[in-house]
């Protein structure tokens, strides 16, 4: 079998052209879309992703601000900063690009961001909406793997969902989401005693676990569909996820490369969430 590609950025552009239009109406009546994105510190890969967040905003007809600290910023300066933009009316989105330099809570930097701001969704908040199924805004990433499965039409219902990472920011959204959505889920970790065993059921796999090529062709069951969350870079400096790619696309019924799998979705529903924000405050 050779799998059907979900392919992220013909999706990504299909849905951002929707948002276009939709901002423009809203700009019509007063309202643009505004996000703003702090970034601390010179870390290359997350300079390289807000600068994308700020062009996509750029492309969509939003506003957007870049805020950039160096790397040895108090933290009370940053936190000043997220007050005043809690407060700035321009303003619908505000993202605090992670991971934070460690003399930072990263916890208490979230906390600061109003949770009608919060277009990562990582605020305590709405994290717990989320887990009640009752969301304000879903996070980028999960968000963006969902849009995969209903514009390709594939149904969860009673399917058996592996989802390998447990982090805050994609694998515990991530397994929500599928559960909600009437598929019966796993998660697995580094703890996890025999991961072949679960993976090799799996209708759905996802790999969030930050490993490059982790899941090899036998880890997969023929027909699956699987969702490649990992960026990572190789010596020689190329691109790849937690997938071994070329091996896996030759068992699955479906699969998303990297580049231009989840990345260009994650981006995509920052731009989303963003929009709904500034939609709601316009009502
Ligand atoms: N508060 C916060 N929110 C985030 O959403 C967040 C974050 N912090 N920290 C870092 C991760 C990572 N992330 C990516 C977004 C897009 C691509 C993306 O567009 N990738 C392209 C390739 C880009 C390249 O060439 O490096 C692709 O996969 O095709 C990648 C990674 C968002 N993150």
């Amino acid at each position: 079998m050779t799998a059907k590609i979900l392919d992220g950025t013909v999706l990504a552009q299909k849905l951002r052209a929707d948002f276009k239009t939709r901002a423009e109406a809203l700009a019509a009546r007063g309202t643009r879309p505004g996000l703003a994105v702090i970034l601390v510190g010179e870390d290359h890969a997350s300079q390289v992703y807000v600068r994308n967040k700020v062009n996509a905003c750029a492309e969509a007809g939003f506003h957007s601000e870049k805020i950039s600290y160096p790397p040895d910023v108090e933290p009370a300066v940053v936190l000043k900063k997220i007050a005043e933009l809690n407060a700035d009316s321009r303003i619908h989105g505000i993202l605090v690009q992670l991971p934070l330099p460690k003399h930072f809570d990263s916890d208490a930097v979230l906390k600061a961001i109003s949770p009608e701001k919060d277009v990562d969704g990582f605020h305590a908040e709405n994290f717990g909406a989320l887990m009640q199924g009752n969301p304000r805004f879903i996070p980028c990433t999960p968000y963006g793997v969902m849009k995969f499965f209903a514009d390709a039409g594939i149904d969860l219902k009673g399917k058996e969902a592996v989802v390998i990472g447990r982090s805050n920011i994609v694998g515990k959204p991530m397994a929500m989401l599928l559960m909600q959505a009437g598929a019966t889920i796993t998660v697995c970790h580094s703890q996890t005693r025999d991961l072949l065993f679960h993976t090799r059921r799996a209708d759905i796999l996802v790999a969030a676990l930050g490993r490059a090529q982790f899941v090899t062709a036998e880890m997969v069951k023929p027909g699956a569909v699987v969702i490649d969350v990992g960026i990572n870079r190789l010596p020689n400096g190329k691109l790849c996820g937690d997938v071994d790619f070329a091996a896996v696309s030759q068992v699955a019924s479906a699969i998303t490369p990297v580049p231009g799998g989840v990345g260009p979705m994650t981006i995509t529903m920052l731009l989303a969430n963003t929009l709904e924000a500034a939609e709601r405050e316009a009502l």
